[in-house]
């Protein structure tokens, strides 16, 4: 069954407000308090492709993720919007310029070379909410969803502030659940709708 139409938009509306409204020296702090939690994740280390994202709307900033996979030499990709509203990942190489897309965030252009959604090892995803059992809410575009139908190969990751948790998140039949999700407060494995969550 489809969630009730009403419910994401109004849920998007008050978790975005929430995560603006976070100060900067708490960002800050958050920021490199999950890059330190994802450490823990399966792979991370071994990782030799992965997705982040350009924080935008006050998310929490992978900026310090970035730092270390740059560190250990990891190819880095960002999501580029696509026709058929489909995600391509495109490589972010340090010397590359990023350029606004038609909703301002930046990305690499299209002579940037791209990582099938299938050949990432993780990809770290933005969100506006997230639930313990991996159910995630995004932006409302269902450009995650569709661009990973199908795809079984990388490590899901979202990547948000403790306090964009909700407790009963609407679900769709489309939605792409997440394996983990770090915040500032820990990693959580997540382990699929009606099962329990375990803190790491
Ligand atoms: N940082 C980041 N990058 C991302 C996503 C995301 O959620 N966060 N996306 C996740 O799928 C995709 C883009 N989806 C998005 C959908 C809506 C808006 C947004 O801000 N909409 C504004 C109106 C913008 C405009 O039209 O000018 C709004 O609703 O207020 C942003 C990103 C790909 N890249
Ligand atoms: N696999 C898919 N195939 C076709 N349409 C899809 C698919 N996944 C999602 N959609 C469509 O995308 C729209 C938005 O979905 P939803 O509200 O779940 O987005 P979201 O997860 O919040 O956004 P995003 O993934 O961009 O952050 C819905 O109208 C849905 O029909």
């Amino acid at each position: 069954m489809n969630s009730d139409p009403e419910s994401k938009p109004a849920l998007r509306t008050l978790l975005r407000a929430r995560r603006r409204a976070l100060g900067t020296d708490f960002r800050d702090a958050a920021a490199r308090a999950a890059a330190v939690h994802a450490r823990h994740l399966p792979g991370w280390d071994s990782a030799r492709r992965v997705a982040l994202f350009w924080a935008n709307d006050g998310e929490l900033d992978p900026v310090n993720l970035l730092a270390d996979c740059r560190r250990r030499h990891c190819e880095v990709y960002l999501p580029v919007l696509a026709d058929g509203n489909h995600l391509e990942f495109r490589l972010w190489s340090r010397e590359e310029t990023l350029a606004p897309n038609v909703l301002g965030i930046p990305e690499p252009g299209s002579d940037s070379p791209q990582c099938a959604p299938a050949q990432l090892d993780i990809v770290v995803m933005p969100l506006v909410a997230w639930q313990r059992d991996g159910t995630r809410l995004g932006m409302g575009g269902g450009f995650y969803d569709r661009t990973f139908a199908g795809v079984s190969g990388p490590l899901r990751v979202g990547l948000a502030f403790a306090c964009q948790e909700a407790s009963a998140l609407p679900g769709d039949p489309w939605d792409i659940p997440l394996d983990f999700v770090i915040t500032e407060a820990g990693l959580t494995r997540c382990n699929g709708p009606g099962k329990t969550s375990r803190e790491i």
